[in-house]
């Protein structure tokens, strides 16, 4: 049955509604449609193609050496990602700076392939003075976000990488007081560039209450430094369900938790990852234990495209705009300018006349200078004309009166060349 909407349309129909509707004053209409049309299978569409092409994430490791870093990643991913440290050779020292690693893999769950890579800061906070630990940190991320730059700004942006860091979990000393200078300055320095995560590393080394109010003084040290760490996003509209999963996540930031890519057996013969201890095993994937499983679905399950998104709409593009500023590279603001399609042809049309009569009264002119030319010509033959016949009327006037002395010398006797006559009569009388 088609029922008439209010804009006499039936139901069904697919409208379109000119440009000036899609303004923000205008009602947006909303419609049953009477069939499958089939535009309800583009979330499967983005899924295909998602699937077919990968994805790429890119995660940092900052924190002191021996909190765990690498045994978080490996237990993270379910994959031994960083090599066991025995195996490394023995030259494989610290560096004597801070420096920047980077491991990658390709990793395929159910079908889906992530190329994951992990930047990994050895030598951070390791010093004897640690003050510009931050540093080379910052300089790689923003290098990042330039090379992403200079990709865009290519004339072919087939191929863009993405290199960019899209999370950096930065490791904090299990002491139970509170956030250490190191730690404060370096997530101050790095919050606008990079998503942060602030985790608490080898929680099993604190005991629940502990780690509570340690919890709760970093939260009270990051509030009081107005640092920006990453907040799961909720959206208007949103489920229960998928309200209380973005609450309870929240709720356990910063992560404790613990690390461990080894299978230990618990008292009731389960085999579990974990560590073992003389009093139990700490379990790495049980809630209980630790924020382990949050973290990972912070990090994986759920938000990964928000931190890639929010990585590329936020962080990168604020600090795009920092550098064109600072290159001197203004915005246009006018290209941003709302324009309503009416009010913009007739402002076409007022242009388009205005140049007619621009070209009309230029036409006019070069007609007048035409016709000004040609007469000033005619005029001018014109007085030639008149004195030539001027001139000649001259001549003939003399001629005539010649002619008429001639008549009237004939008519009288007179000889018409007398000298000549003369000179005739001297040879005779020779
Ligand atoms: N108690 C406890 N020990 C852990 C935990 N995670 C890792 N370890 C141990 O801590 C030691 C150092 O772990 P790594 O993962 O190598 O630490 P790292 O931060 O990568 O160290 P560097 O590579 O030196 O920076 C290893 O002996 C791990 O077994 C944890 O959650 N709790």
């Amino acid at each position: 049955m088609a029922d008439l909407y209010s804009n006499g349309y039936p139901n069904g129909t697919s409208t379109t509604h000119s440009l000036a509707q899609s303004n923000a004053t205008m009602p947006v209409i909303r419609k049953k449609l009477a069939g499958y049309v089939g535009f309800a299978n583009l979330p499967n569409q983005v899924h295909r193609k998602s699937v077919r092409k990968g994805f790429q994430f890119t995660a940092m490791v900052v924190g002191e050496s021996g909190l765990g870093k690498s045994t978080l990643i490996n237990t993270l991913f379910n994959t031994p990602l960083y090599p066991p440290k025995d195996s490394l050779p023995p030259s494989a020292e610290r560096p004597k700076t801070v420096a920047i690693e980077s491991i990658g893999a390709d990793i395929e769950e159910n079908g889906v392939r992530l190329h994951l890579t992990v930047v990994d800061t050895p030598g951070f906070g390791d010093f004897v003075n640690n003050d510009e630990s931050w540093r080379p940190i910052v300089e790689n991320i923003e290098s990042r976000f330039d090379s992403y730059l200079e990709q865009e700004n290519r004339v072919n942006r087939q191929k863009i990488v993405d290199n960019r860091v899209h999370a950096c979990l930065y490791f904090i000393q299990p002491t139970g007081h509170s956030l250490k200078q190191i730690d404060i300055e370096f997530m101050r320095r790095l919050h606008t560039r990079v998503n942060l995560i602030p985790i608490i590393a080898k929680a099993d080394t604190l005991t629940d209450e502990e780690v509570r109010d340690f919890k709760a003084r970093i939260l009270a040290d990051i509030a009081y430094h107005k640092i920006h760490i990453f907040q799961a996003p909720t959206y208007e509209n949103e489920d229960e369900e998928t309200l209380a999963e973005a609450a309870e996540i929240a709720s356990k930031i910063p992560f404790a938790v613990v690390g461990s890519d080894s299978l230990v057996e618990t008292a009731d013969g389960r085999e579990v990852r974990g560590r073992a201890y003389p009093w139990g095993v700490v379990e790495v994937d049980n809630e209980d234990h630790c924020d382990f499983v949050k973290l990972r679905q912070m990090l994986v399950r759920t938000y990964m495209e928000e931190l890639r998104e929010y990585t590329n709409d936020v962080l990168y593009e604020n600090w795009r705009t920092e550098k064109l500023l600072s290159m001197g590279v203004a915005q246009d603001s006018s290209v941003f300018r709302e324009i309503n399609p009416s009010a913009k042809i007739q402002e076409e049309r007022i242009m388009h006349e205005a140049k007619l009569a621009k070209m009309e009264a230029e036409m006019k002119m070069v007609f007048q200078q035409k016709v000004q030319e040609k007469e000033s010509k005619l005029k001018q033959s014109e007085e030639e004309l008149y004195s030539r016949h001027k001139e000649m009327k001259d001549a003939l006037e003399k001629q005539r009166g010649d002619l008429e002395e001639k008549k009237r010398r004939i008519e009288s006797g007179r000889p018409l060349t007398p000298e000549k006559n003369a000179t005739k009569n001297r040879r005779f009388l020779r």
